[in-house]
């Protein structure tokens, strides 16, 4: 091999590490949830929203590190050459660099509460991290009892949504929980995803992902579902008035859609092939929920 060669592979190793596609599931809750406020008050505070962005990319920056800390605890990670512990060689740099994004990020969050001298939104976003931490951290470790679907609906869903919502007005919403139903699901539908590549090392470290518990056959049938609900509602919603007719922009996102259907269908049980399976859902989820807090700003 040249050392070319050896470069590029050790820089397409670090980008898979770093995952940097995968930021924007934190920014778009903040986004939507921002879009349905500017929609119901006319209000809109730019600081705070892109204090509020950047606070929630620093705290899944925290989730992402300290999942590969707590990861290489377990085991589980032995096998996956990108996991950051295992590119530095060195467990407690990623331990505190995790703690340093941890702390900016609710830095952010309280200049913010700080602003408005109110502290809701510090304890909606601290709420967000206890779930993140029951999914991966001891005691918990939650997402290796296949519980994590449900910690991530919530956290990036109504309690997420909800808090970009309130950073707005200081009030609360029937219509964002209601928006915030859609980015769960969206959300929720990454990590469902994620472990259809990982089955075999999720089995001898004794972690029951829903794909471990119910097989990558059945699990590939779930993905139509999925995008069906997300997309689904969306439509039902603008037909009773709930939604503005704006918001059927979401549709945007069902080439993606289609795309994840056919690709997991076709490679559920081929690891090697499956493995991207999750980015395309990321894209799903990009353009829909993107889209999807436009119809609100328009
Ligand atoms: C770290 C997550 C998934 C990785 O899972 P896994 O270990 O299977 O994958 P690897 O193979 O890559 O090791 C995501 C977990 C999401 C969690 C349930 C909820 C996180 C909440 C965040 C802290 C909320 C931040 C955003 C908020 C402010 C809007
Ligand atoms: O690395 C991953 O697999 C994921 C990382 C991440 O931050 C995230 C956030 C929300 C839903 C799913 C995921 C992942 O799957």
């Amino acid at each position: 091999m040249t050392t070319r060669t050896i470069e590029r592979s050790n820089a397409k190793l670090w980008l898979a590490a770093i995952k940097p596609p995968m930021y924007s599931v934190a920014i778009v809750p903040i986004w939507v949830g921002t879009a349905v406020a500017f929609y119901e008050t006319s209000v809109l505070d730019w600081v705070i929203f892109s204090v509020f962005i950047s606070s929630a990319i620093l705290i899944l920056a925290w989730e992402n590190l300290s999942n590969d800390v707590f990861d290489s605890e377990t085991g589980i990670d032995k096998n996956k050459a990108h996991s950051l512990v295992n590119l530095t060689g060195n467990k407690s740099l990623i331990f505190w660099l995790a703690n340093l994004c941890l702390t900016l990020g609710i830095a952010g969050v309280l200049a913010i509460c700080w602003w408005q001298r109110d502290w809701t939104i510090l304890g909606l976003i601290l709420t967000c991290c206890f779930l993140g931490y029951c999914y991966q951290g001891p005691p918990f470790r939650l997402g290796y009892q296949g519980l994590g679907e449900f910690l991530c609906f919530f956290a990036f869903g109504p309690v997420g949504m909800s808090a970009a919502y309130y950073s707005q007005t200081q009030t609360w919403s029937s219509l964002n929980l209601w928006v915030s139903v859609v980015v769960g699901m969206a959300t929720t539908l990454i990590l469902f995803c994620s472990h259809f590549h990982q089955v075999d090392d999720d089995l001898a470290a004794g972690k029951r992902s829903p794909i471990v518990r119910m097989g990558t056959a059945t699990g590939a049938k779930l993905i139509p579902i999925f995008c069906g609900i997300c997309l689904g509602l969306t439509a039902v919603w603008v037909a009773v008035g709930l939604f503005p007719a704006w918001t059927l922009l979401s549709f945007a996102g069902l080439p993606a859609a289609v795309e994840l259907c056919r690709h997991v269908g076709t490679y559920h049980d081929r690891p090697d092939r499956v493995s991207n399976c999750k980015f395309i859902a990321v894209n799903f989820h990009f353009w829909s929920c993107l889209l999807l807090g436009v119809g609100f700003v328009l």
